[in-house]
Parts: structure tokens; sequence; C-alpha cells
């Protein structure tokens, strides 16, 4: 039922799609200007998918004008000094609390697509989540790179095709599955109206082609009906732990936990949904609370300095995830921009530990904000 027909590319006359193919380590003063520079190396219709929100796109800006309401301590005087930024998620070692979120066609972005980052998110240590419609299908993805990988689910409206991308995941070595939620209708994006997008053929979904190349499930829609009993579906043919993605209320946080969640992604699937909706961090400290600490916190939506990692930490998140930014990381330089993307932000939440006296990634989750 989703709005958007990835496949319906597929259909259209072969077209070129001259994006990203670029592959060199960026040199960043900081990820909030990689958009325009990406800008100029994809296609202007997929950046505007990519950098696009839902309407009005107030809850794209205020995911963002959220963080600036909350403050850090600084802290210079309690002997501390920063030891590492390492954390674990799920039973995964992590070089850094910052993952890489699910994220659709990452041809539309750079050649190499999610093979790209892969690579990269492997080079700076952290895991990264491939998207149903990711461009690769979730078994080359999974041959790129070592290291903990997530694959992320659309349920289909055909369970049987859902049960064995399910049962793929789980055989290609993923070690988590990421339960969509926020996606029971395709938001209501006018940037892609106006330009008409669709996925072009460069970045045609590869999970919904069969053994003979031809397209399955997809036209079929996704599921608009998403309850208890999906997540227990999700659970029961994968038997992996299943990260339940787009909660944005306590209440959606304590069904996913009843149907037996092992991680919750706070999430408004970066403002591209509900327009009008509270920025993802505004609704946080609420969502830890009714959570208790029972599952792990997965937070995203606006992430872009290390500030912002560690507000959302100090606000009861194990980890966030990068979305946007590791798009244009990789368009502008391959799995290394991919791997820059993710050392600079590492940087810089080292940098705000030592000022607020957190040497540890756990320091950081008992330290209070201002305001
Ligand atoms: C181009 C693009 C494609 C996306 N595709 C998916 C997807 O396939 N599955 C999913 O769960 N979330 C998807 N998302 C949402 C991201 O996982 C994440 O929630 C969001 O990008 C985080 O916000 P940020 O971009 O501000 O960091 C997509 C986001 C973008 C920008
Ligand atoms: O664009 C998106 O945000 C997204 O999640 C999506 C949903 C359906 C098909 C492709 C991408």
């Amino acid at each position: 039922a989703a709005g958007r027909n990835p496949q319906a590319a597929a259909s259209r006359p072969a077209e070129t799609w001259q994006t990203g193919s670029a592959e060199r380590p960026l040199q960043l003063a900081n990820l909030l200007e990689l958009e325009e520079a990406a800008a100029k190396v994809i296609p202007a219709a997929g950046f505007d998918y990519i950098a696009g929100g839902a309407e009005d796109e107030w809850t794209l800006r205020e995911n963002r004008a959220a963080f600036g309401r909350k403050q850090v301590a600084q802290r210079v005087l309690t002997g501390k000094v920063v030891t590492d930024t390492a954390t674990t998620i799920l039973g995964s070692r992590i070089a850094m609390p910052v993952i890489i979120a699910p994220m659709g066609g990452h041809g539309i972005a750079h050649v190499s697509a999610e093979a790209g980052t892969a690579r990269g998110a492997a080079a700076a240590g952290t895991l990264h989540t491939v998207s149903t419609v990711a461009t690769l299908s979730l078994e080359e993805a999974a041959q790129a790179a070592d290291g903990p990988r997530w694959f992320q689910i659309y349920l289909t409206n055909d369970d049987g095709f859902n049960a064995e991308l399910l049962q793929r995941a789980r055989a290609a070595g993923y070690n988590a599955i990421v339960f969509t939620v926020d996606v029971p209708v395709g938001g209501n994006r006018d940037r892609d109206r106006r330009n008409g997008f669709v996925y072009p053929a460069a970045a045609a979904p590869r999970n919904f082609l069969d053994a003979s190349g031809r397209p399955r499930a997809i036209d079929r829609g996704f599921k608009s009906r998403l309850d208890a009993d999906s997540i227990d579906f999700v659970k029961r043919h994968s038997g992996l732990p299943v990260v339940v993605k787009g909660v944005a209320a306590p209440d959606d946080a304590r069904l996913a936990l009843d149907a037996g969640a092992a991680g919750i992604q706070v999430s408004n699937h970066g403002g591209r949904q509900l327009d009008g909706t509270p920025a993802a961090f505004s609704v946080l400290p609420a969502i830890a609370d009714a959570v208790q600490g029972r599952v792990p916190l997965i937070f995203d939506s606006g992430v872009r300095r290390g500030t912002d990692v560690f507000k959302a930490l100090a606000s009861g998140a194990d980890v966030v995830a990068l979305g946007r930014p590791v798009l244009y990381g990789l368009a502008l330089g391959g799995w290394q921009g991919v791997q820059s993307v993710l050392q600079q932000i590492e940087r810089e939440l080292r940098t705000v530990m030592q000022l607020a006296g957190a040497a540890t990634v756990d320091d950081i989750r008992r330290t209070g904000l201002i305001g």
C-alpha cells in the first residue's frame, strides 16, 4: 500500500543514471555541509528524494531544531579522560555508539551502492542496516564486508515472500532484523510528486528478483495493517532479535515490548512520513521512560553532530543511527566517503565527551542535560 513503487522503474525505458562514482576520503568540517556538496553529484530528482521530507518539511526541520533546546553541561574538573567510544548493541561490539540507518536505493547515490556502505561501515568499526529496498540483494550486501550487519524488513502483502526474505537474511549472516512499522503508507512527499520520482533502473531493488530475474511480490505493495502479530511473524520466521523501528509514542513502545521486540528504534523516518509530528528527539525521553531499560533503544532522525549523539544517549538512547549523511558521503567518496562521515562524527563525539566529563559511553548515559 506504500505510495511509491520502486519497481515501476524496471518497466521504464533504459535510462542513464549518472551519479557518484568517486572513491576517496573526504575532508569534512562537519556533516551538515555535505548536503550541498552531494547535490552536485546526485541527479536532482534523486537528491530531492534523499534530502526531502513529507509535505511542508516542518518535522524534517524540527528534528534538527529540537536538539537546540537541550544543552550539555561543561565539566572540565572531573579528572576524567576519554578512554574509548566503543559499545555493544544486541551482542555486537562496535567502535562507536553510531550505526547506519536502513535506507533504500544506495545506487541512487553511488555506483557501488550498498557494497560501498558495507565496506565503509566495517572500516569505521560499526554496523549498517541493509534495507528491503536496497539496490543490491541482501546476499550481495552481506558479501561486501565482514562485521556485524542488520537487515531491515518492510512486510509486503505476500507472506510467503516475507518468510523467505527473513530466512534469506538469517542464512546470509545478519545479526538482527529491523522491522520498520512507520510506512503503512508512503509519506506524502511534495518534492517526489513534483519530480515524478520513481527509483531509477540503476537502483531497482534486487531483493525482489526471483532466480530467473523476474520481479516478485513488490507489485503486491507493503502491508498497511501492522500489529503485535506482525512482530511475532518477523520473530518466528527470522529466528533473530527483532528491533521495531518507527516508534514515536510511548504506547507503540509498550505494544512492541509486549509483542517481544528485542529493541526499539525511536524514529520519525527522518521527517519523511507524518509531517507535523514532534521531533524524534522530543519524544525520546517519554519512550525511554516507558521502556525502562528492558530492551536497548536505537535513536534516529536528525543526528548530524557529536553533540546530538551525546544528547540522545543522555536522553535514554543506547546508540544512534545516521541516515542521509551516509548517503552523501557514499555519493562523494564511495566506501571511503562513508568511513569519513563516521570518523567525523566519532571525532566530534570524543571532543564533546572530554568537555562534558564523560570518559565512556556509559558515562554519557549517566549524564543529565540542561533544559
Ligand atoms: C533516502 C532514504 C531512504 C530510506 N529508506 C528507508 C528504508 O528503506 N527503510 C527504513 O526503515 N527506513 C528508511 N529510511 C529512513 C531512515 O532509516 C532513517 O529513519 C532516517 O533517514 C533518519 O533520519 P536522518 O536522515 O535525518 O538521519 C530512509 C531514509 C532516507 C533518507
Ligand atoms: O523512502 C523511504 O523513506 C522509504 O522508506 C521507502 C519506502 C518504500 C519504498 C522505498 C523507500
